[in-house]
């Protein structure tokens, strides 16, 4: 497909409704979270869905107490050079910046100061693909850095859990919004994307990172 034509028209506005959340790191009731919505316009988030029709995304086999199982989503890994993802015993080499993701990249950094030089793309085909309960608290990343958490496609609810008191928020997050996790989400909470059988529409959420090169060698 050819984007040329359409990148003039990515013109990245201010964003609209901004709800801030509680950001002291270690807070037992309030995940440090800021949660952007219709940070993308409806032009900039087709242009972006047209750009990941393009992207290889994989079903990629994981390895959990001994055992191979196919993850329930699809994912591909971008980022800079030397930005590669580890993920139960996989090395995945990351693959060059698409043109959109890019863009998505520095809007973030300009309207958010958020540094990335990675990103997670994990695509839902329905409300059977999901993502257990975890956090992205690999070693990789850079001590208090924010993820920036951005959806396409369907409304699902993204659930985060304090590790210790177990107070649960749910994110019913939509097309366009951009999610903010700040520095102490990863350590004191846990998140997941839960099955919702009756949703019969694709989702697919990037997961911006910033994280050290080369951290593997
Ligand atoms: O799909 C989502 O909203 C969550 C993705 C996620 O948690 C991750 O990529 O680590
Ligand atoms: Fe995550």
């Amino acid at each position: 497909m050819n984007l040329s034509g359409l990148q003039h028209g990515f013109d990245f506005g201010a964003s609209q409704a901004e709800l801030e959340f509680d950001t002291q790191a270690n807070h037992a009731l309030t995940p440090p979270v800021t949660w952007i919505k219709r940070f993308l316009s409806i032009k900039q988030q087709q242009l972006l869905l047209n750009e990941v029709a393009h992207y290889p995304l994989e079903r990629v086999s994981i390895e959990v107490f001994g055992k191979h199982h196919l993850i329930p989503r699809t994912q591909a890994w971008f980022g800079d050079q030397g930005c590669d993802y580890h993920y139960s015993k996989l090395h995945i080499k990351a693959l060059p910046w698409p043109n959109i993701l890019s863009r998505l990249r520095q809007k973030l950094l300009t309207d958010h100061q958020l540094h990335s030089n990675s990103v997670l793309v994990n695509r839902y085909a329905n409300g059977h693909d999901c993502m257990g309960w975890h956090s992205d608290d690999e070693p990789e990343i850079v001590e208090g850095s924010a993820i920036a958490s951005v959806t396409l496609g369907v409304c699902r609810d993204f659930v985060v859990r304090h590790k210790k008191t177990h107070t649960k928020v749910n994110f019913a997050l939509e097309s366009g919004d951009l999610l903010i996790m700040h520095p102490g989400m990863q350590q004191h909470w846990q998140h997941a994307l839960p099955k919702r059988l009756k949703v019969t529409q694709p989702r697919i959420n990037f997961t911006f990172r910033h994280i050290i090169p080369h951290f593997y060698g």
